[in-house]
């Protein structure tokens, strides 16, 4: 149960009640009473039956009061949100306890929008959003809400209760190797969710949408750097999810007046300057994890050594070329994003530096960003993987007066260490 974990684990008293809950699953719905409700219950009754009624009656109340909890925002009434306040923007930011979601918020936040983060901790930390609210504990600014977004009746209730703005659409599951193994879980999480998210925009006249794509989208292209009118051939499960659920929304937005922003982010590496926000993927998702966290794990002693996976692409080392993208550049791509997004335009923008650059030159960067020599062991590739990608990022330079500013890599995973090597166990113990 690692939701639960993370709640436990975070101590958050808000949250007490939820740790009754036996089962959270990724992509459903919650709630069912586990064994320590019902050994609760079993004692009542063997006691008398008045007791047996009051422990029903209790057991009762405990489960609607975690329906409440699960249904309702979980730090701020949602009354406070309810209005659309002059001149303020309310967004909506999905998966905002992950890794971008977080840094996202953060950037919102420190531009004086108002946020409501929500998403299922699934992949994200709740941690993170407990950082965001003690940097941003004015009422009205920033609520959490718990919540599944294939869920669609939770969702509709969000959207009823809240006068959202724009919506930035970040949750979602993202291991390419992942998806290759579970490849429903990913059409579900991904591209079925935003349509979730979309019917609930329709139906409560929510208008503007920045969309969380990939780089994956594209698979592998023939020529290099990779523009926007690319064509678009995914070959694994994460991008083909992604490209579908850009599809959808286009699709939509032609019949309505949206505002559509498609950002289509290459490899996302570093974290907040300020050491507030990290990247902590869960330690039990190891096997699929990205570079960035991979390295980070070898250096911190954590695992023994890194896997590089593949050494015979036709590349100029053997090893894959990607194109890593500070965080924060990327967040900053999102802000620009909402403040150029026009009604009946979909804009589409990769988000990239535009340099490529090998798993064995990353790995390089990492060494010396740490300071550790980390041990590197060379296997096969992995399934899913593409050779090379880079971007070109000319068209969001002209339209977005946006740049990544954050172009050496080494330094970008120098500030990700700092976080990393503060936080042990992610956003668990510091
Ligand atoms: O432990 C590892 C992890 C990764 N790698 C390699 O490092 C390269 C980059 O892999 P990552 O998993 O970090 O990133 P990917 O390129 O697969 O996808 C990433 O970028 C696009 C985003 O939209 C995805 O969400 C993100 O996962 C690949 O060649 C991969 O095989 C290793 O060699 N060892």
């Amino acid at each position: 149960m690692p939701v639960l974990n993370g709640i436990s684990k975070e101590g958050n008293t808000s949250f007490g009640l939820l740790l009754l809950i036996s089962s959270v699953k990724e992509e459903g719905r919650i709630l069912k009473c586990d064994s320590g409700g019902m050994d609760f219950l079993d004692s009542r009754r063997k006691s008398n039956s008045a007791g047996k009624v009051i422990a029903v009656a209790f057991f009762i109340a405990v489960c609607i009061v975690m329906l409440k909890q699960v249904y309702s925002p979980s730090y701020t009434s949602p009354d406070m949100f309810s209005q659309h306040e002059l001149g303020v923007t309310h967004v909506l930011v999905t998966g905002g306890a992950g890794y971008i979601g977080s840094h996202a918020a953060l950037r919102l936040l420190k531009d004086s929008y108002r946020v409501t983060i929500v998403d299922n901790l699934s992949r994200g930390n709740l941690g993170a959003v407990k950082v965001l609210q003690e940097l941003f504990p004015e009422p009205g600014r920033l609520q959490f809400i718990y919540a599944d977004l294939g869920d669609a009746k939770a969702v509709n209730k969000i959207f009823a209760e809240n006068a959202f703005d724009a919506v930035m659409h970040f949750a979602a599951v993202a291991y390419v190797g992942e998806s290759t193994i579970e490849p429903l879980r990913y059409y579900h999480n991904i591209t079925s969710n935003t349509l979730v998210v979309l019917e609930a925009m329709a139906s409560h006249n929510v208008k503007t949408l920045i969309y969380s794509s990939t780089c994956a989208t594209y698979g592998e292209p023939i020529k290099m750097p990779i523009r926007e009118e690319t064509p678009q051939l995914p070959i694994n499960p994460y991008g083909k999810a992604k490209k579908m659920a850009e599809d959808i929304i286009i699709d939509f937005s032609n019949t309505t007046d949206m505002a559509v922003m498609i950002l289509r982010y290459f490899n996302v590496i570093g974290s907040d300057p300020e050491g507030r926000l990290g990247e902590a993927p869960r330690p039990e998702l190891r096997e699929h994890g990205r570079i960035s966290g991979a390295c980070f794990d070898a250096a911190r002693g954590i695992i023994p050594g890194l896997k590089v996976k593949g050494t015979d692409y036709k590349t100029a080392d053997g090893t894959c070329v990607r194109d890593y993208i500070d965080v924060t550049d990327l967040v900053d791509a999102h802000v620009k994003a909402l403040a150029h997004a026009k009604p009946r335009k979909v804009g589409i923008y990769n988000v990239g530096t535009g340099k490529g650059r090998s798993v064995k030159e990353f790995v390089d960067a990492c060494k010396k960003a740490t300071g550790v020599d980390i041990k590197v062991e060379y296997l096969d590739r992995r399934p899913g993987d593409y050779a090379e990608v880079f971007s070109d990022p000319s068209k969001i330079k002209q339209e977005l007066s946006w740049t990544a500013q954050y172009t050496d890599l080494q330094k970008s995973l120098q500030i990700a260490w700092k976080w990393q090597k503060s936080h042990l166990n992610g956003y668990g113990h510091s």
